[in-house]
């Protein structure tokens, strides 16, 4: 996507020389939780989510086809519920919610969810078409099948790091806590193996209270080692019923074959997922966490890059941020800022030569305004040098490694830059 061009009388100057991208390097300047927003390679490989890998396992044809539990309903309304307890223990008692105790509960008219409620796929439908997919809408419950004293609770952070990780961990213990009156609750030290490689810690209100204005997890993270027999068999040794998975798609995969796992033994515990995504990549929720302390430092980062760019005869500044196989990072910051002339993101293939490619709209915004900003996403335009650079391999979950978009492009740029002096006014 290229932002409309600004004109200046750039043009009418002499001649310059092109000078050479800057690549800003920020990682001096950023605190240090947002550092993995420029270039990572340093970082713990981070996640793809479900999107990403399940939508190339679907095309590969190597995606498994997990039992999807669906209902269907009148006017084509379906229903794609998540798998419960009650599937396989039919008899569980329930309890009433000790929310009901909560000084709000009485003021707020509405404050159960509704066991039929259900949030809707698309949200535009034609009124003679079907009602489409639906999902089970989140929430709390008015009956529930725990009760708050044989509750023992365990959270897990695996895969990729995203901001905001320990706020969901704080909520989650503060939330169990003080609302649902739950006192044992583990937390599960770097990744589903430290379920049976690693130590385990208490997590009380008071232990978490200051862990939200701290990056990265305290419980730490890992790639791989998914060993499901061992996991459950850790969950059965401690008596733990409920687990709480945070993570991205290779995450909830793995939840689900813990779940599948627990369901098989015929255990009363109950495996929630909670989806992490930087990216906010996921239909249907309203947006996935981290997302916007993403954008927000992408900014930073491209308004580095413009003084930088500005300040040089026909500089630019070229800032690769995160995305995969999705460019909303890239997208929203480059809408936020209106300092950048042209995004590239995975979801929309570029080329650069010819009419409509990237080196004639460099050589215009050059000529227009002698500086310009590309904002390119890390998963864009990998077709375009996977064939000419080696293949980069997986990382220890199964993600393909990407190719350095932002190395490639520097140098594309670079040698173009110097031809194109050649024939500049
Ligand atoms: N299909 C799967 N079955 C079981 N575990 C999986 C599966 N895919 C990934 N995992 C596990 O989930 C964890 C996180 O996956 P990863 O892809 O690294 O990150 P993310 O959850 O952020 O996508 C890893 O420990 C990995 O072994
Ligand atoms: O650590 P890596 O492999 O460079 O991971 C980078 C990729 O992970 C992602 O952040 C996706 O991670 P999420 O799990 O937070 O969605 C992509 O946007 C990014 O390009």
């Amino acid at each position: 996507m290229a932002s409309p061009s600004r004109t200046t009388d750039a043009a009418t100057d002499p001649a310059p020389t092109p000078a050479p991208i800057a690549v800003p390097s920020l990682r001096a300047r950023l605190p240090h939780a947002h550092h993995h927003l420029l270039d990572r390679r340093d970082t713990p490989r981070r996640p793809a989510w479900w999107s990403e890998r399940a939508t190339r396992e679907a095309m590969d044809g190597t995606a498994a086809k997990p039992e999807t539990k669906l209902v269907a309903g009148e006017a084509g309304y379906v229903l794609e519920d998540v798998p419960h307890l009650s599937d396989y223990l039919p008899d569980l008692p329930t309890y009433s919610n000790p929310l009901q105790d909560n000084p709000a509960y009485s003021v707020v008219k509405q404050y159960f969810v509704n066991p039929d409620d259900t949030v809707c796929q698309k949200i535009v439908v034609h009124k003679g078409g079907a009602r489409g997919n639906h999902f089970r809408r989140a929430g709390p419950r008015q009956r529930v099948y725990f009760e708050s004293d044989e509750v023992h609770a365990c959270i897990v952070t695996c895969g990729g790091l995203c901001p905001g990780l320990n706020t969901v961990i704080r909520e989650i213990v503060c939330g169990l806590s003080d609302m649902y009156g739950v006192t044992k609750i583990l937390g599960i030290q770097g990744g589903y193996r430290g379920f049976y490689a690693c130590n385990t810690i208490n997590l009380t209100p008071k232990s978490v209270n200051d862990i939200h204005k701290r990056g990265g997890t305290i419980l730490g993270s890992s790639r791989g080692g998914h060993d499901t027999m061992k996991i459950v068999d850790s969950i059965q040794d401690r008596v733990i019923n409920q687990v709480y998975v945070i993570g991205g798609d290779g995450s909830q995969r793995g939840a689900r074959v813990i779940f599948e796992e627990v369901r098989r033994r015929g255990l009363k515990v109950a495996v929630a997922g909670i989806p992490k995504t930087i990216d906010n990549d996921i239909p249907v929720i309203d947006k996935s966490f981290g997302f916007d302390s993403a954008v927000e430092e992408a900014q930073r980062a491209i308004n580095a890059a413009h003084v930088e760019a500005e300040s040089a005869e026909n500089g630019i500044g070229l800032v690769k941020l995160m995305g995969r196989y999705s460019g909303f990072i890239a997208h929203y910051a480059t809408l936020a800022s209106r300092d950048v002339d042209c995004c590239l993101i995975p979801e929309s293939p570029f080329y650069l030569e010819g009419e409509g490619g990237l080196y004639r709209y460099i050589e215009k915004r050059l000529k227009d305004n002698g500086h310009m900003v590309i904002v390119v996403a890390e998963g864009a335009g990998q077709k375009l040098f996977a064939e000419t650079m080696k293949a980069m391999g997986q990382d220890a979950s199964g993600n393909a490694l990407l190719l350095d978009v932002g190395l490639w492009l520097s140098q594309k740029i670079n040698v173009r830059l110097l031809e194109f002096s050649l024939y500049l006014p």
